[in-house]
């Protein structure tokens, strides 16, 4: 693949890991305890992946729908994408794990790097990609009919890892401990994983991403069908699985972006033409003090 030049209209946000303050767009609506975790959360990222996206073009048939996006995702942060529909967010989010590719007529031009190497290499497998960069769906997609504890496991059949069974019940704890379901279903691993809620089976999705062990995880709009309580939930288990592994989410949800990330990304694609990042940085920036107009009309819920 051809990377073209960084030449996007973006903002320039750094790499630096910074310290989470709450964020001035409306901090009486961020629940205390969640803000709480946010003040504790002063990652190092050490150990954790970036991702890198570097001039990225993409065109379903002759309708090119990004336009020279570049953005930054540092390892161990949460990086929200926002913006209106249709600009391109699930497109760019799909492309930074592979998934662009599966519709015949996509194409696109640019480099996504995971700490500096390019996923689209043709050296490198694109299983390994969708292994290291995991996914979870705005629709909760368990296997309805396989057990709690064979959906967390679903994974390791499809990357061929063989596992003995201590080391599978063990897998299946941790990654439900980590999912934020374990005590909801440590006494009903055997049930059918449709037989959950909403928010569980979503849960449980994220359990299973957890099973093959990414160094990424990308959540397209997770909780978008859920309720308050289940949304709550899951906005907690991602501050928590920050510590280990990088987040991107794409969400319409304004305050879901404030209380969660740490870096945002706005998206806009104005009449006619392709999406492009108009403005990037640390999310109480973002908020607080946006650069662009676009920006603080959009933050402000003014359109979108
Ligand atoms: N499979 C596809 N085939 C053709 N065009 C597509 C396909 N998927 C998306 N598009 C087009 O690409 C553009 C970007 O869509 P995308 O879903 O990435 O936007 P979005 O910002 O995520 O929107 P939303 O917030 O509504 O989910 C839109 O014009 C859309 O119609």
């Amino acid at each position: 693949m051809n990377a073209e030049t960084l030449t996007g209209p973006q903002a320039g946000a750094t790499d630096e890991t910074t310290t989470i303050e709450p964020v001035p767009a409306d901090p009486a609506s961020v629940p205390a305890q969640i803000e709480g975790m946010r003040r504790l959360r002063q990652r190092s990222g050490e150990g954790l992946a970036s991702l890198q996206a570097r001039g990225i073009t993409a065109w379903f048939g002759q309708h090119k729908v990004l336009e020279q996006v570049s953005l930054t995702m540092p390892a161990g942060s949460i990086t929200a994408l926002i913006g209106p529909s249709g600009c391109g967010k699930s497109t760019f989010l799909r492309i930074l794990n592979r998934m662009h590719e599966l519709v015949p007529s996509a194409a696109l031009a640019g480099e996504v790097l995971l700490d500096g190497e390019d996923i689209y290499d043709p050296a490198k497998r694109l299983i390994d990609a969708r292994r290291e960069i995991g996914m979870v769906f705005q629709k909760p997609n368990p296997f309805p009919a396989m057990s709690i504890r064979e959906n967390v496991l679903a994974g390791l059949k499809l990357t061929g890892t063989r596992a003995t069974k201590a080391t599978k019940d063990d897998l299946v704890e941790s990654c439900l401990r980590r999912g934020g379901l374990w005590n909801e279903v440590k006494d009903r691993l055997d049930a059918p994983g449709g037989g959950l809620s909403g928010g569980q089976q979503q849960r449980l999705c994220i359990a299973r991403s957890l099973a093959i062990k990414p160094r990424v995880l990308l959540m397209d709009e997770p909780c978008s069908a859920l309720d308050p309580t289940s949304t709550r939930v899951i906005e907690e288990t991602m501050l928590e699985l920050a510590e280990e592994v990088t987040i991107v989410i794409v969400t319409h949800n304004m305050q879901q972006a404030a209380r969660v990330s740490d870096k945002c990304a706005f998206f806009l694609a104005a009449q006619g033409t392709p999406g492009v990042i108009v403005e990037h940085g640390d999310t109480q920036a973002m908020f607080g003090n946006p650069q662009d107009p676009r920006t603080e009309d959009y933050v402000n819920g003014r359109f979108g």
